[in-house]
């Protein structure tokens, strides 16, 4: 039998005064890391507090670890690690402090992990937390997340304090934690970069939509971008996200690549080269934008 999804979002809407979230799916399975990346404002967080019931849902259903939320996230939580930038330790109590109060209520707690972590990211488990810098504030709560070895870490916008050196740390412990192919990471983030490094999947949320879901592997070989020279006006194709012309030269950008499409264009084709997964995004949420506008959405 098929292991259940660790994460089960179907239909999920949550209005604020001046945002909606609306109809927002998430599926994700055992083993997988995904990421959810979204501009400013996207309603990334609004997703996450809802998937560890800080929020309840105006309509939808949400499943977390096979526990249905917000009812049963006592259970639930049990088994998932989550960080936010928004979260405070105890002021005046040191690191060591907090490593023995999370050791003393889960009891997956890993000391020797924990030891490990602390080196890495270079912490002083006797420093007291209001002392600690930023970024220390930052590793400080994934190492208490991570040495747990919870079955699913959920984290927010875990590097957006880091220097490039203690993002590439901590995204190398983040695709340690999968060695165990039980474990599963949803990650939000506005880096690309990020994203494109270490998830299997992706999901595009903008406006409080998702706009796009999909394997990592699937954005990167469907997306391309094509320098045409034509003679005539662009053919009105489905797969044309955009275009920008300038005479005869174009620069088309098409999702759903494929050799059929290049013969559909009827246009001396230039170049064809593959896309970041950064300019798929930024593709992917314009289009959407011009789509709803249009649709007056
Ligand atoms: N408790 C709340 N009450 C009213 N509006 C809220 C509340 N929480 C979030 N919002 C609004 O919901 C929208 C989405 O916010 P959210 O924090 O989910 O975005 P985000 O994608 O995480 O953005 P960022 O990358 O800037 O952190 C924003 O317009 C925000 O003002």
């Amino acid at each position: 039998m098929n292991a259940p999804p660790v994460i089960d979002m179907r239909g999920v809407r949550k209005a604020f005064p001046f945002f909606t979230l609306e109809a927002v799916s998430l599926a994700l399975e055992p083993g997988q890391i995904m990421g959810l990346v979204g501009p400013n404002g996207a309603g990334k967080s609004t997703t996450i507090k809802l998937l560890m019931g800080l929020l309840s849902p105006d309509a939808g259903e949400i499943r977390l670890l096979g526990h249905a939320m917000p009812a049963d996230q006592a259970a639930a939580k049990a088994g998932v690690g989550y960080v936010s930038d928004d979260m405070r330790l105890f002021q005046h109590a040191t690191l060591q402090w907090h490593m023995d109060f999370i050791a003393a209520i889960y009891p997956g707690w890993d000391a020797g992990y924990a030891a490990t972590l602390l080196r890495r990211f270079g912490l002083r488990a006797a420093q007291p937390v209001k002392s600690l810098s930023s970024g220390e504030h930052a590793k400080a709560l994934l190492l208490l997340a991570l040495a747990r070895r919870p079955r699913l870490l959920v984290l927010d916008e875990p590097t957006a304090s880091l220097d490039p050196v203690a993002r590439h740390e901590l995204l190398a412990e983040v695709m340690d934690v999968l060695r165990d192919d039980r474990r599963s990471i949803l990650f939000s983030s506005h880096n690309t970069v990020d994203v494109e490094r270490i998830s299997d999947r992706i999901t595009f949320i903008d406006r409080g939509r998702v706009v796009a879901a999909s394997d990592k592997e699937d954005f990167l070989d469907r997306w391309r971008r094509l320098q045409l020279r034509l003679d005539g006006p662009l053919p009105a194709l489905p797969e044309i996200v955009a275009c920008d012309r300038d005479g005869a030269l174009a620069t088309v950008t098409v999702d759903d690549f494929s050799d059929d499409l290049l013969a559909r264009l009827g246009a001396s084709v230039q170049a064809v080269q593959r896309m970041s997964l950064e300019e798929i995004f930024v593709a992917t949420v314009m289009h959407s934008r011009q789509a709803r506008e249009a649709s007056g959405s």
